[in-house]
């Protein structure tokens, strides 16, 4: 199984919740999200944010490791709920990870604090 293609078919299937696309906010619990708007989705990634920094530290104490896995599968659900309110998909995020391939965060945080201070004219 691809994670792309996963990936993918849910964001299309999140799409096609919105509002004007015929989501039913009876019937479906994203359609419900999305109508409820931005502060219902982005309340969720924060709890879901919280809940897998929870399952982690579990796991670091012999905890069940696929709860680790369930929280990050709702944290993930919730954030393309949010990519799709504001008309992004997963192809974006991977385009912007795609970009930044090879770069060492060590080294692109060297480059930023190098830029800020040319900026700043030190
Ligand atoms: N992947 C998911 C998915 N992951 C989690 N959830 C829901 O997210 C909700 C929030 O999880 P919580 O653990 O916080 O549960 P809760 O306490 O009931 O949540 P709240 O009352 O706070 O909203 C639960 O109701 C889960 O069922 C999901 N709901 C839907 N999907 C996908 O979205 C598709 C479309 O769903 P509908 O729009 O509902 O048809 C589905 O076919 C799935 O592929």
């Amino acid at each position: 199984m691809s994670t792309g293609d996963v990936l993918d078919r849910l964001a299309a299937v999140i799409d096609s919740r919105r509002p004007g696309s015929g989501g039913d906010p009876e019937a479906s619990y994203v359609a419900r999200l999305l109508h409820k708007g931005p502060d219902a989705f982005l309340k969720k990634i924060g709890e879901e944010a919280t809940e897998v920094v929870l399952a982690a530290k579990d796991a670091d104490h012999g905890g069940d490791r696929q709860k680790l896995v369930n929280e990050v599968a709702d944290l993930w659900f919730h954030s393309m709920v949010a990519l799709s309110h504001y008309g992004l998909a997963p192809r974006d995020v991977a385009a912007e990870l795609a970009r930044r391939e090879g770069t060492s965060g060590i080294e692109e945080k060297a480059l930023r604090k190098a830029q800020r201070r040319e900026a700043a004219g030190d």
